[in-house]
């Protein structure tokens, strides 16, 4: 599954290229506002810091919500406390885009994660001429030589790269590359099982000083907790925010 849903966005990357050359985006990405800074926006805090989802479905879950307007999201996002909002872009099973990273970008003013199936540069660069601030570098999804190229090219236009990974060797892979900002993954990519536990058994691996995300398998409250207790900085969350008012869930979290 991780392997089709990274081919897709490829195969749809590389029919934006036909109108959109690599020249052409490169321009945009640089004439760009210097990117926000996600370190600093997800810095360790006396609360856990939260990734807000823009997510209308996925391939486990079919669709979530409708979000005609994922700026007023994005805006209610940040107004109740979210550190970073998370987009998807990919088109074909979580039914993004990047006109929605656009417009979330003009919506808000804290720092804006791209959340694709990203294999090359060019993603990266239209990730940076849509205004994101970060990208999401999957460790499953990358042989470690395409990894630390695509988390060099990332930190060379500014931006921040979150690598996610979903097993203890991976996030030793995310730590060789010498990342500041490590995702773990309750969400097996391919099979789609949660492993709830995943991100305490794996937590100590990653050094002090480094970010620790836990991403996915938060429904309720509860999560956030067991995910504060074992280590986590941040969580990020998708379903439970856009099927909930998420004011209110987002005020209850962070009361962690
Ligand atoms: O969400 C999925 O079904 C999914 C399937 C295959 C690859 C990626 C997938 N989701 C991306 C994510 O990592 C989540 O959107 C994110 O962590 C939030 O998860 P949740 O809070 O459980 O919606």
């Amino acid at each position: 599954m991780l392997e089709q849903l990274l081919a897709g966005s490829l195969e749809d990357a590389r029919a934006r290229r036909e109108t959109r050359s690599t020249a052409q985006v490169e321009a945009e990405a640089l004439a760009r506002p210097t990117a926000l800074d996600a370190l600093e926006a997800l810095a360790p805090a006396d609360h856990i810091r939260v990734i807000a989802e823009v997510k209308r479905a996925s391939p486990s879950r079919g669709d979530l919500a409708d979000i005609p307007e994922p700026q007023a999201l994005a805006a209610q996002y940040e107004s109740g406390g979210a550190s970073v909002v998370s987009v998807l872009t990919e088109q074909r099973r979580f039914k993004g885009s990047l006109d929605d990273l656009e417009a979330v970008r003009k919506a808000v003013s804290i720092p804006v994660l791209r959340k694709e199936f990203i294999g090359e540069e060019y993603q990266i660069l239209e990730a940076r001429a849509a205004g994101a601030d970060l990208v999401l570098l999957i460790v499953a999804a990358l042989p470690q030589q395409t990894l630390e190229r695509l988390h060099e090219f990332t930190l060379q236009l500014g931006m921040t790269p979150l690598v996610e990974a979903h097993t203890a060797d991976e996030v030793a892979r995310a730590v060789d590359l010498g990342s500041q900002l490590v995702g773990v993954n309750a969400r097996n990519l391919s099979t789609f099982e949660l492993d709830r536990d995943l991100f305490g058994r794996v937590a100590d691996q990653i050094p002090a000083g480094v970010i620790r995300v836990a991403e996915s398998a938060v429904l309720d409250v509860a999560d956030v907790v067991r995910y504060r207790e074992a280590g986590a900085d941040a969580v990020l969350v998708g379903e439970a925010l856009v099927t909930n008012d998420p004011i209110a869930t987002l005020a209850s979290y962070l009361s962690v």
